[in-house]
């Protein structure tokens, strides 16, 4: 095994050892040399776990942060968390599971109880379909009005998992696949907000969605239904005038009240148990405004994406070596290679 992460080397600060375990392309998206730096004058060194060799073997670690699947990970961290109960694997495999499937993933959110706000909040309207079958059944769609998205059940962060269909009108359910869930789509100006989840720290952009669709689309849609992957990638032709009056609209868009968007977070995050991860949230405009809804949940989103996010991550993984001790249990803390039980 290495030198003890706590041995501070040649008199200097104590160092602590952050291991990532995440696929080369998160890799890359996320470690980049900003935040290395930002976190190594802390005394934060992030070091790259090598996930098809024993994690005993590497380290110690006074943190592990991971975004991958799969049984044999599973089982590492798992003998992992045996033989070092106090170092934080971030997040728990089984309170990731919850957001790979989109039906749980939105059960938490309408489970939470309203925020103590003058805006409300919630999900759309949805139905879960698991065969072609189910997807004839006049009943199934009883409840649900026209537009629909139609999104994979499962979102594992596969490109299947985000190849979604915008369904005008019946007809246009019988290109789908199932199985999938049927939601309504809700016009909302063409923006999205995202809240990056951090911890206790919270960060709302918006960005650009999909555009409203008009009575009038709807009706002349001869299509049924059209399928996209990305929003850059929309289902519809934008005009060079189109473009620029959705970045007049992006840029006027006013954001959601600050007070309102934590206590989602807050109460999601309890709920969830998770530290990292995002939601996308829209607007919903056919009412008064004052109401949003909840349509997706990221486990470790794009960070690199989010404003400062040396910074806030920085900020995140101290406070994780770094948490409240109890004076009268000092054994507790430390990491791992001090634990011996
Ligand atoms: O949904 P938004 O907020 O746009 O964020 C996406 C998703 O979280 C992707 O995860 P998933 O595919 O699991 O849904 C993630 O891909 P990876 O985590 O697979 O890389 C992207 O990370 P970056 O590729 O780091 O941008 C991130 O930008
Ligand atoms: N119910 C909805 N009403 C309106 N637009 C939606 C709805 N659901 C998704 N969208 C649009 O489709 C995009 C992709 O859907 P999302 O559920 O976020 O999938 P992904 O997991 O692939 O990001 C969203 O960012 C938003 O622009
Ligand atoms: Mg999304
Ligand atoms: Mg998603």
């Amino acid at each position: 095994m290495a030198a003890a992460a706590d041995e501070p080397p040649s008199g200097g600060e104590r160092r602590y050892v952050i291991g990532y375990a995440l696929a080369p392309k998160k890799q890359q998206s996320f470690i980049q040399a900003s935040l290395v730096s930002l976190a190594g004058g802390r005394g934060l060194e992030l070091v790259a776990v090598d996930p098809s060799r024993p994690l005993p073997e590497q380290g110690p670690f006074d943190l592990l942060i991971h975004k991958l699947y799969g049984e044999e990970w599973r089982a590492q961290l798992d003998a992992f968390s045996a033989l070092h109960p106090s170092v934080p694997v971030v997040d728990p495999p089984h309170a990731i599971d919850r957001l790979h499937n989109r039906i749980s993933m939105l059960q938490v959110v309408s489970e939470l109880d309203a925020a103590p706000h003058h805006q409300t909040f919630g999900i759309p309207s949805q139905v879960v379909v698991y065969d072609a079958a189910a997807l004839a059944d006049s009943g199934l769609l009883a409840a649900l009005r026209f537009p629909l998205i139609a999104k994979p059940l499962v979102a594992d962060g596969t490109a299947k998992s985000h190849k979604m269909s915008l369904v005008y009108h019946r007809d246009g359910l019988r290109k789908l696949r199932p199985p999938l869930v049927l939601q309504e789509f809700v016009n909302h100006g063409g923006v999205i907000f995202k809240v990056y989840v951090v911890g206790a720290h919270v960060t709302c952009v918006k960005r650009r969605s999909l555009p409203d669709v008009s009575t009038d689309a709807l009706a002349d849609s001869a299509e049924g239904s059209v399928s996209f992957s990305q929003v850059s990638n929309l289902p519809t032709e934008r005009t060079t005038a189109q473009e620029y009056y959705d970045d007049v609209r992006l840029e006027d868009a006013v954001m959601p009240p600050a007070a309102f968007v934590n206590h989602i977070a807050a109460a999601l995050r309890q709920a969830l148990g998770l530290h990292l991860f995002n939601f996308d949230m829209i607007r919903d405009v056919r009412g008064t405004g004052d109401r949003y809804l909840v349509i997706d949940i990221n486990y470790f989103p794009g960070y690199a994406k989010m404003p400062g996010y040396e910074t806030v991550l920085t900020d995140f993984f101290w406070e994780m070596v770094h948490p409240y001790k109890d004076p009268e249990k000092e054994e507790e803390k430390g990491s791992n290679h001090a634990v011996v039980k």
